[in-house]
């Protein structure tokens, strides 16, 4: 139970399908409106990226990467590039046998051994606590602060099953990698000596929140994860090749991404829209659940340290700021306070606000 009086206790969703895989209770019913339903047809037209060609300063694929930032804040990378095959060889995806599957399946007084605890952001829980009025979403979720290396508390690191503990750091700094090899990238598309962008973040953040989302008797009716923007630089996401389940935000419709096997998903998140001036742009986003099979993905979120100052570039300033200056650390903290809503935090940050 969190210790906040207006935060209600999250359940377990795992256990409830367990329980009676037929009921769901109020708190997690939405209502679905016709503009909810997804556009299939518009999920090929997301962008596929080429992050060899990026790291290797390739001028179109530059382009399309600014493109892309511009105007979806989405992109999948073509999983020839990036270590896709370290990324999958290391097993962090790999279906039923995988160390995730594993670690989920555990009995719950197991898993309650790396529970977070209130005021905590690591371990196994929700991070949003959820407030009474509001709805609740259909997950589960482990959450783990990687980078900083002294960030990392080992009391809510799985220890079950064996291994798993090592898989999550191969793939994490696998991910970094990546990570830093992107900032670069963008670095460039704004302008910039391509060391800028990493310099600024003082130290990279790092956070994997392994989202679980089981199935569901009336998935229409509810949400594996609302519709939320990202307070990163960029999250860096891999999912299970066999399962939609996440949505993007275009032009006011939702469309699906559709998995590519051992691709990355990747997002613009706040701080490069407002270290952008707004010219990137972090999209609402949310999953799904899926009526007979869950649906693992891993969110690695890329940030700057808690002391960095982000503020628009002036070389990305055409008429006026659209945005103050943030400590990034404030930033996120406050938002951490609420449960995710829409594009609302990034409201904040807004010149004027
Ligand atoms: O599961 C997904 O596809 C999306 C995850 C996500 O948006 C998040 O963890 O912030
Ligand atoms: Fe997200």
């Amino acid at each position: 139970m969190s210790s906040n009086p207006d935060m209600a206790y999250v359940p377990n969703v795992q256990e409830l399908v367990k329980s009676d895989p037929s009921q769901v209770p109020e708190k997690f019913l939405i209502i679905r409106n016709e503009e909810d339903e997804p556009r299939n047809d518009l999920s090929s037209r997301i962008p596929i990226i080429d992050l060899s060609l990026l790291s290797r300063g390739h001028k179109e694929e530059l382009d399309k990467l600014d493109q892309a930032c511009k105007e979806w804040g989405f992109f999948q990378s073509n999983c020839a590039c990036t270590g896709g095959e370290s990324l999958s060889g290391n097993r962090i995806v790999a279906g039923d046998e995988d160390g995730t599957a594993k670690f989920f399946e555990l009995p719950l007084e197991e898993k309650n051994k790396i529970r977070m605890a209130s005021g905590e952001f690591q371990g196994y829980g929700q991070l949003f606590g959820a407030s009474q009025v509001q709805k609740m979403d259909w997950s589960d979720a482990l959450l783990l602060s990687l980078y900083p290396e002294q960030n990392r508390n080992l009391k809510f690191w799985p220890t079950e099953p064996e291994g798993y503990k090592e898989v999550i750091e191969a793939y994490s700094s696998e991910v970094k990698r990546v990570g830093e090899e992107l900032l670069r990238s963008l670095s460039i598309i704004m302008g910039l000596e391509k060391h800028t962008l990493l310099s600024l973040h003082k130290e990279l953040g790092q956070a994997l929140r392994v989202n679980y989302i089981p199935p569901c008797s009336i998935p229409d009716k509810v949400l594996g994860l609302s519709p939320h923007s990202d307070t990163t630089t960029i999250t860096i996401l891999m999912q299970e090749d066999d399962v939609t389940g996440l949505q993007i935000q275009k032009e006011g419709e939702w469309v699906p991404v559709k998995p590519i096997p051992n691709a990355l998903v990747v997002n613009v998140g706040d701080a490069i829209e407002i270290w952008s001036n707004g010219k990137y742009k972090s999209i609402e986003h949310r999953a799904v659940a899926n009526k007979s099979k869950r649906r693992i993905s891993y969110a690695s979120f890329l940030c700057p340290h808690v002391d960095a100052e982000v503020e628009p570039f002036d070389n990305m300033v055409e008429t006026s700021r659209m945005y103050k200056k943030v400590r990034y650390g404030e930033y996120l903290f406050s938002s951490l306070k609420g449960k995710l809503k829409g594009k609302a935090h990034i409201e904040t940050a807004k010149a004027g606000n």
